[in-house]
C-alpha cells in the first residue's frame, strides 16, 4: 500500500517544522528518513499516522485521502508507527504486550462471551498462535514470560516491532529502531525487517546510525530544517555536497 506525503506544513510559532514536503513510499518499498537533530522527522511522522494535525498539505495512503482520519483508523487500515523511546507496558509481559497490541476481539464484548462461546475460543487460539508465531520470528520466546520493562534496548525495539505487526499493520514507521541498540541486535532487528519486507510490508525508517540505515534501504530522503533536501539511492544521497553540509552544519 503505497503512503503518499503532499506538500505537507507544519510551523510552531513562527518555525516551520515541516516545510511544503512531498514525497512517497511505494508499496512494499524500504525508505529511509535522515537528517540532523531538530530537521522535521519525527514530527513527519506524527503527521502521517495521524498524532498531530498538519497546518497544510495532504497525507494518502492506498490512495485515500486519511485527512481527519485518527491515529487508531490509520493503523486499522494499516499504517503504524513506532516511538524513538519504545512504549511498552513495562510491568506486562512481552507475551501480554504483544497481546494487548491486537485488534479488538469478539472476547472483549461480554454479550459474544455468551452469544457466541465458539467464535471467542477460536479467536483467543487465533492470536495465541499469532503471538506464539511472532515471538519465534523476533527471537523473545526466551524472554516471553519477562516484564518489558527489563529487556535491553534492543530486545524492547524487537517489542515495539511485535506490537506493530500484531495490528496486521502494511506499511510501518520506525522511530529510530537502532538508537541504544548494540551492533548485533542491530543486525538481527535489520534482518527482520528484510524478511518482513520480503513479505510486501513497507517501511520508512529514521535512522541516525547511517551505516546500517544504507545497508538496510533502496532509497533515503534528507530533511532539512523542516525541507527535503535531497532523495535517492543511499551512496548517491550521502556523497551530495549539500547532505553533507547540512549534517556539518548541525554539527556545529
Ligand atoms: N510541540 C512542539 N512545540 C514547539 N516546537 C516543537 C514541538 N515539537 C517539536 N518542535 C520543534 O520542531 C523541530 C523539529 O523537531 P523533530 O523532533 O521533528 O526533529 P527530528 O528531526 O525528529 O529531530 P531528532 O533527530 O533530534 O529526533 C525542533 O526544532 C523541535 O524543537
Amino acid at each position: 500500500m503505497s503512503l503518499d506525503v503532499r506538500h505537507l506544513v507544519k510551523s510552531y510559532g513562527a518555525v516551520r517544522v515541516t516545510d511544503d514536503v512531498t514525497f512517497s513510499v511505494p508499496a512494499g518499498d524500504l525508505v529511509g528518513l535522515i537528517g540532523p537533530n531538530g530537521a522535521g522527522k519525527s514530527t513527519l511522522f506524527s503527521i502521517v499516522t495521524g498524532f498531530l494535525d498538519a497546518d497544510a498539505g495532504e497525507v494518502s495512503f492506498d490512495g485515500r485521502p486519511l485527512h481527519r482520519v485518527s491515529a487508531s483508523e490509520r493503523a486499522r487500515r494499516g499504517l503504524v508507527r513506532t516511538f524513538q523511546v519504545p512504549r511498552e507496558f513495562s510491568h506486562l509481559s512481552v507475551r501480554e504486550n504483544l497481546m494487548a497490541a491486537a485488534p479488538a476481539q469478539a472476547g472483549e464484548t461480554l454479550s459474544s462471551l455468551f452469544l457466541a462461546p465458539g467464535r471467542v475460543r477460536r479467536e483467543e487460539a487465533a492470536l495465541r498462535e499469532k503471538v506464539d508465531g511472532l515471538l519465534g520470528f523476533l527471537n523473545l520466546a526466551r524472554v516471553a514470560e519477562v516484564s518489558a520493562g527489563q529487556l535491553s534496548g534492543g530486545q524492547k525495539k524487537l517489542v515495539e516491532l511485535g506490537r506493530a505487526l500484531m495490528t496486521g499493520a502494511r506499511t510501518i514507521l520506525l522511530d529510530e529502531p537502532f538508537a541504544g541498540v548494540n551492533p548485533v541486535l542491530i543486525e538481527e532487528i535489520s534482518e527482520r525487517v528484510r524478511e518482513l519486507n520480503a513479505q510486501g510490508i513497507g517501511f520508512l525508517v529514521i535512522e541516525h546510525d547511517l551505516g546500517a540505515l544504507s545497508r538496510l534501504v533502496t532509497t533515503l530522503h534528507v530533511m532539512d530544517r523542516g525541507r527535503l533536501i535531497a532523495s535517492g539511492p543511499p551512496a548517491k544521497v550521502l556523497a551530495d555536497p549539500l547532505v553533507r553540509e547540512a549534517y556539518l552544519g548541525g554539527l556545529s
